[in-house]
C-alpha cells in the first residue's frame, strides 16, 4: 500500500481521448494540473482497436488487409508527425513494423496459433499511445516514462478474454510500478496483459477501464480517474437520450448495476476492484475537465428511486426446450456445465415447466468479436435439449434504489413500453434493477418513453 501522506492517483483516458495530438496535448495538461497524477493508464486512439479486431482473420483478402494497415499507419504518424525527436519516429515504425509481421503471420495460421498472435496485435494499439502519450509529457518537460504494463498485469492465458490475478499484480505492482512513480509519471496500456509464459493477453473489448481500476487497487490509489468523451455519466446514453442529465454522485451499487447493464461509459467489472479497494472514481471529459463530471463512491447523498436507463444492445436470447425437464431433477445443472465449458455465463434467466430462457453474458465480451453461440456449443446441446436463437434484441434496465419494494413501478414501465412486443422480463433478483429484452429496432423510441417518464 502506498503511504496515505502521499496520494497517488491513476487516470485513464479512453479512445477519442488519445485520438490525436491535439487530444493527447489535452491529456498531458490534465496529468500536469494535478500533481497527485502518478500512473496513467491510456487506450488505444479511436478507431485502431476496431481495425486490429478485422485484422485478426487469417482469411482477411490481402487488400483490405493493406488498406487497415494504411489507416492504422496514418493515424499513429498523424501523431508523430506533430512530436520532435527520431526517436519516437523510430519507436513507433518498429510497433507499426511488429504489426505488420504478426498480421502476415496471421494469414498463414491456423487454429490453437491464432488467438495467441491475434492478442499479440491486438495489444499494438494500447503500446502505440503510451508512447505516444510519454513523448507529448516529455516535450512538455515532465519527467514521464512509458511502462510495459505486460510486466506487472499477470492473466490466465485465455486469450481474447483473459482474467487478471489480482493477488500477482499486486505484488508485481507494488515492486515495479510504485517505485517509478516517486520522481515520475508512468504511462502504461490499459487492455493487455501477459500470461505466465509471458504470451500478451487481452482483457476484452472496452477492457482498459479495468485495467486502471486494477492497477487502482494494487497501488493503493487516492483515486480513479476515467477520462473520456463525456462529462461524467448521464441518466441515460446521451447519445440515445438528448436530455439525458448528468448526475454529480452516484454510489460504487449504482454505478455497478449501470455498467453491468451495459452503459458504455465503464467496462463492467470496473467497478469491482474500486469498490473493494474504495477507491473513489471520477469520470469526466478530457476536453473540457473543466465542467466537473461524476464521482463515484461508497456513499452518497442522494438515493433516488430512479436513477438512470441502461442499454445494452446486441442480446441474444437462447431458449432450451426438453420435455424431460418436467419434474426432473439435474437439467440446469447439465444446461449450466455445458455453458461453462464453453466458458459462457449467463446473465439473465426466466423458465418455464418445459423450457428455459437465458441471456448470455457479453461482459467484456472476447476481442475477437466472434458470437458466444459457436456451432461446438450447440452441437454439445443438441442431445439435451432442443435450442432456439433470436438475436438482434436490446436488453433495458432501469436502475435505481430499492426498486423492487416500490409499489407502482411496474404500471409505468408496461406503460412506456407500449404496444412493443417484450420477449423476457426480469425484476426481484436485484432489489435496485427492472430489466427487459425488446426488438433492437424499438428500443430507442421505448428508453425515451421511459425516460420521460421515469427520470424527467
Ligand atoms: N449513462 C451514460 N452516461 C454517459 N455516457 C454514456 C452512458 N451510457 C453510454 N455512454 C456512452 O459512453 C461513451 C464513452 O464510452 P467509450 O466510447 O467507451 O469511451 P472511451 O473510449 O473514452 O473509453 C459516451 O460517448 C456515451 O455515448
Ligand atoms: N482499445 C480497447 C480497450 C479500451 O478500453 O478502449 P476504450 O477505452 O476506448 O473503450 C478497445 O477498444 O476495446
Amino acid at each position: 500500500m502506498t503511504n496515505a501522506s502521499t496520494p497517488l492517483q491513476v487516470a485513464k483516458f479512453g479512445g477519442t481521448s488519445v485520438a490525436d495530438f491535439t487530444a493527447l496535448s489535452q491529456c498531458a495538461s490534465i496529468i500536469v494540473s494535478d500533481p497527485t497524477t502518478r500512473v496513467v493508464v491510456v487506450s488505444a486512439a479511436a478507431g485502431v482497436t476496431n481495425r486490429l479486431v478485422e485484422l485478426t482473420q487469417a482469411d482477411l483478402p490481402n487488400n483490405e488487409r493493406q488498406r487497415l494497415l494504411k489507416e492504422i499507419a496514418a493515424i499513429e504518424y498523424a501523431i508523430v508527425d506533430q512530436l520532435s525527436g527520431s526517436e519516437i519516429r523510430a519507436a513507433v515504425d518498429a510497433l507499426l513494423t511488429q504489426m505488420a509481421n504478426l498480421v502476415d503471420r496471421i494469414s498463414h495460421c491456423t487454429g490453437d496459433q491464432l488467438a495467441p498472435l491475434a492478442d499479440s496485435l491486438l495489444s499494438i494499439g494500447e503500446r502505440c499511445s503510451s508512447l505516444l502519450l510519454t513523448q507529448v509529457l516529455k516535450q512538455l518537460g515532465v519527467d514521464a516514462v512509458n511502462f510495459d504494463v505486460t510486466r506487472v498485469m499477470r492473466t490466465d492465458g485465455h486469450h481474447g478474454k483473459a482474467t487478471p490475478d489480482c493477488a500477482s499484480l499486486t505484488l508485481n505492482a507494488l515492486e515495479q510500478l510504485l517505485p517509478l512513480t516517486e520522481n515520475q509519471v508512468v504511462v502504461t496500456q490499459g487492455f493487455i496483459g501477459a500470461d505466465d509464459e509471458g504470451n500478451v493477453t487481452t482483457l476484452g473489448r472496452g477492457g482498459s477501464d479495468f485495467s486502471a481500476a486494477l492497477l487502482a487497487e494494487a497501488l493503493g490509489a487516492s483515486a480513479l480517474a476515467i477520462w473520456t468523451d463525456v462529462n461524467g455519466i448521464y441518466s441515460c446514453d446521451p447519445r440515445v437520450v438528448v436530455d439525458a442529465k448528468p448526475i454529480a454522485e452516484l454510489s460504487f451499487s449504482e454505478a455497478a448495476e449501470m455498467a453491468t447493464f451495459g452503459s458504455k461509459i465503464l467496462h463492467p467489472a470496473t467497478i469491482l476492484p474500486a469498490q473493494r479497494s474504495q477507491t473513489p472514481v471520477f469520470v469526466g471529459c478530457t476536453r473540457a475537465p473543466e465542467q466537473g463530471g461524476t464521482w463515484i463512491r461508497n456513499h452518497c447523498e442522494s438515493r433516488p428511486k430512479f436513477r438512470a436507463l441502461s442499454l445494452r444492445r446486441g442480446q441474444t436470447l437462447l431458449t432450451a426446450h426438453s420435455l424431460n425437464m418436467l419434474h426432473s431433477q439435474g437439467f440446469l445443472a447439465e444446461l449450466f456445465a455445458i455453458l461453462a465449458r464453453h466458458r459462457i455465463s449467463v446473465d439473465l434467466i426466466t423458465t418455464s415447466e418445459v423450457s428455459v430462457a437465458l441471456t448470455l453474458d457479453q461482459t467484456g465480451s472476447d476481442s475477437s468479436g466472434r458470437s458466444l453461440i459457436t456451432e461446438a456449443l450447440l452441437e454439445e446441446l443438441a442431445p439435451l435439449c432442443r435450442v432456439e436463437v433470436e438475436r438482434d434484441l436490446s436488453l433495458l434496465a432501469v436502475i435505481g434504489n430499492h426498486i423492487a419494494h416500490t409499489s407502482g413501478i411496474g404500471i409505468r414501465v408496461l406503460d412506456a413500453i407500449g404496444d412493443s412486443n417484450i420477449r423476457m422480463f426480469c425484476q426481484g433478483a436485484s432489489a435496485h434493477n427492472l430489466c427487459f429484452l425488446v426488438a433492437s429496432s424499438e428500443v430507442e423510441a421505448i428508453t425515451n418513453r421511459l425516460h420521460a417518464r421515469l427520470l424527467n
